[in-house]
């Protein structure tokens, strides 16, 4: 199951902002990707996302690679593609994904979806933890599928909805 693990956002109104892109990518396709993660999580849950375009928001998207500010540098093309920081002030919530990958709106092998990405990586914003689910959005494995009509699992369903109800 999706291990849902405290803390978790003590509000239903959770804001984001997009830092910076990827050159990988057409930024509308980096906003649509990061809309449709962000949608999944709000569909099954009372949560609302409103995008900030400056100041501070609850979760900070960005790209970076190698050291970047915290204690987890990035280590090049393949190994950590992105990390994010559970629910918290400050850097608390923040999603960083590793300019040094190829990131792509397709299924494709020889990159990775960022929507898929972004959206396991929020799922650790919003306080959940790994799945032993195979298959599940929130099991600790990337595999790449076909995400046109991606729903989300039910073990991760769950798991949000154990945090959020
Ligand atoms: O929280 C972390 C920190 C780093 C991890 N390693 S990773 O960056 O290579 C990674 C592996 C798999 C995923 C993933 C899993 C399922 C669906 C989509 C992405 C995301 C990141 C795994 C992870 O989830
Ligand atoms: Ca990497
Ligand atoms: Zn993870």
């Amino acid at each position: 199951s999706t291990f849902p693990q405290s803390p978790r956002w003590k509000k239903e109104d959770v804001t984001y902002r997009i830092l910076n892109y990827t050159p990988d990518m057409l930024q509308a396709d980096v906003e649509e990707a990061i809309a449709k993660a962000f949608q999944l999580w709000s569909s099954v849950t009372p949560l609302r996302f409103t995008r900030l375009y400056s100041g501070q928001a609850d979760i900070m998207i960005s790209f970076a690679a190698g050291f970047h500010g915290d204690f987890y540098s990035f280590d090049g093309p393949g190994g950590t593609l992105a990390h994010a920081y559970p629910p918290s002030t400050g850097i608390g919530g923040d999603a960083h994904f590793d300019e040094d990958e190829n990131w792509t709106k397709f299924a494709t092998y020889n990159g990775y979806n960022l929507f898929l990405v972004a959206a396991h990586e929020l799922g650790h914003s919003l306080g959940l933890g790994h799945s032993n689910v195979f298959g599940a959005l929130m099991y600790p494995i990337y595999m790449a599928r076909d995400t046109r009509d991606y729903r989300l699992p039910q073990d991760d369903i769950d798991g949000i909805q154990a945090l959020y109800e």
